[in-house]
């Protein structure tokens, strides 16, 4: 057992169960622990990620299989931690479920992406340029879980740190715990504000329209 990676994951899940990322059991998140062959701790399937308990996480292979003698069933999404694995230099992967991730997902889901530029936080992907962009794409939610990672696997490119599942939530990653934390506050901030604007917008088309909003003048 690799206590280190264990107590890392933790943490991290202690932190995002603080800002709220994990209603009705939602979400899963994984860590690796081993390059050749593949192995990660991943999240049991179906429990309650705002509680720290020592049934959080099982030992994990390539195939999404347990490794170690246990009651514990891995996430059923955890063939999506795998294709990441695969397909990346990734050390950790978040999936969490947000109203602003599932917000943008559904409004950009028939582009099949979403791009943001012109805000500092894109410098989080290691992004400097001032005209520099950040495209998240978005794939169908399938049921079939072998079918919705092979979609994910499908728009990963070398670039590709997330991926929006529409009407689902993201699933983004990093080299480590850190960066695939940061990665995932960058861009629900992102999202947020993206949301926030698209309001407003609306909001202020409605002021200059001389609109009656709800049940307040607006002139
Ligand atoms: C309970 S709704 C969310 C699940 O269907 C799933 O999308 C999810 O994120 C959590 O599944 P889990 O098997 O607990 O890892
Ligand atoms: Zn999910």
């Amino acid at each position: 057992m690799s206590i280190d990676k264990w107590n890392e994951l933790a943490d991290i899940k202690d932190e995002l169960a603080a800002r709220d990322w994990f209603p009705g059991t939602s979400g899963n998140l994984s860590i690796k622990v081993n390059n050749e062959p593949l192995s990660f701790y991943v999240t049991a399937s179906g429990v309650d990620k705002r509680k720290r308990t020592e049934k959080d996480f099982l030992l994990v292979d390539q195939w999404g299989q347990s490794i170690e003698q246990t009651s514990l069933k891995p996430s059923a999404e955890t063939l999506l931690h795998a294709q990441v694995y695969r397909l990346t230099d990734a050390g950790c992967s978040l999936h969490v479920h947000t109203i602003d991730n599932n917000l943008i997902s559904d409004m950009y889901g028939d582009t099949g992406a979403v791009t943001f530029r012109g805000n500092e936080l894109i410098k989080a992907f290691n992004i400097w340029e001032e005209d520099g962009e950040l495209t998240i794409p978005i794939v169908r939610n399938f049921g079939d879980i072998p079918k919705l990672s092979q979609a994910v696997a499908d728009v990963i490119k070398p670039e590709t740190r997330a991926v929006l599942i529409r009407n689902h939530g993201i699933t983004v990653w990093g080299r480590d715990g850190l960066e695939a934390k940061k990665h995932l506050e960058a861009l629900e901030f992102l999202f947020s504000f993206h949301v926030k604007q698209l309001l407003l917008t609306q909001h202020v088309q409605a002021i200059k329209g001389g609109m009656n909003y709800g049940n307040i003048e607006i002139s």
